[in-house]
């Protein structure tokens, strides 16, 4: 999975210090975007499955074995089932598409690599992406969160999904997030780094910009909502700050920083929203797993009764479902 590299840049305050975020044009907006169907019903089946290849398969659980985490390997391989794949006549390449990665815990890392590839080709085209940094709360000391890095790569993680430090952040230290963040890309070497807010912990939409601003000057490869544990995780008022932080980062750097909306995102209907809201703010470029991807342990279900649903319906083969 070819993921867009950032190389970071000095920490400069200038970028995000007299950030004003309008709320309630924010609301507004968000509103808009969940309400208004602007995928056209004939052209949800690619939507979906262009859904597909971008979700992280998540299990991040406390009971995660070695046989629940290989059966998340095997669906990741294989996601839409064979039979929804003979109804919507997929064609070779439509019918190998696969998530865009796995997420487990560092100690399912292992497990994970292997499990992907025994399932061949396709399995070992799909990263492994380890939760670190003492997810999710990240109170350990700092030693231990950049060693819990380096054992991920080395056990096989290629993704690496960091937390950021909401000590700091809330205390307006936004120089040690950063100084945190670099030291954790540095752990990371050829891995790309994550850098999860855990937005709903940031206790204002200024400092989701400031955050979100400051993990892509230290590096971060994707910025990525929440942990999925935060009482208040995915929100499109939220998304709708960090995609405008990616926007005003590329402007200013010209470099490309990827989006991940994580936890609650069950259904569908869900993907389709989130996929409109990238097209909209960023360009049909971040609606693809090198740029986009949805944390999510449930949606694939979703989406594969939605696609049966298609698959018996009256819709066109796939091949002549143009994503508009
Ligand atoms: O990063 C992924 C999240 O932890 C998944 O959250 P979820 O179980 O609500 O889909």
């Amino acid at each position: 999975m070819d993921v867009h590299g950032n190389p970071g840049r000095d920490y400069d305050e200038t970028c995000f210090k007299d950030i004003k975020i309008n709320l309630s044009a924010v609301k507004a907006k968000a509103a808009e975007v969940a309400s208004r169907r602007s995928v056209k019903k004939q052209w949800q089946a690619a939507w979906q499955l262009r859904a597909v290849t971008c979700i992280d398969l998540t299990t991040l659980a406390g009971d995660d074995t070695p046989v629940n985490v290989s059966r998340l390997c095997a669906k990741a391989a294989h996601p839409v089932g064979k039979d929804i794949v003979k109804m919507l006549n997929m064609n070779e390449k439509e019918a190998g598409l696969t998530t865009g990665a796995v997420c487990v815990y560092p100690n399912q890392v292992k497990v994970a690599r292997e499990a992907l590839d025994k399932c061949g080709e396709v399995g070992r085209s799909i990263p492994v992406a380890s939760v670190a940094t003492g997810f999710p709360c990240g109170q350990t000391p700092l030693a231990p969160r950049l060693e819990e890095i380096r054992s991920a790569v080395r056990d096989g993680a290629s993704e690496i999904d960091i937390v950021i430090n909401r000590t700091y952040a809330l205390a307006g230290n936004w120089k040690g997030v950063y100084d945190e963040v670099c030291q954790m890309k540095a752990a990371c070497g050829n891995a790309h780094m994550k850098a999860i807010l855990a937005t709903g912990e940031l206790g204002s939409l200024r400092n989701i910009y400031k955050a979100s601003m400051v993990c892509m000057m230290a590096g971060a490869d994707f910025i990525k909502t929440s942990t999925g544990k935060e009482g208040v995780n995915a929100t499109l008022v939220v998304a709708l700050v960090m995609v405008r932080s990616i926007r005003d980062y590329f402007a200013l750097t010209g470099v490309k920083v990827g989006f991940k909306p994580a936890g609650g995102i069950r259904t569908a209907k869900d993907a389709c929203v989130w996929l409109s809201l990238m097209k909209e703010e960023l360009g049909e470029e971040w609606t693809k797993p090198n740029l986009f991807r949805i944390g999510a342990s449930a949606l694939l279900a979703d989406i594969e009764r939605q696609l049966y649903h298609y698959a018996t319906g009256c819709y066109p083969a796939l091949s002549q479902m143009p994503m508009g």
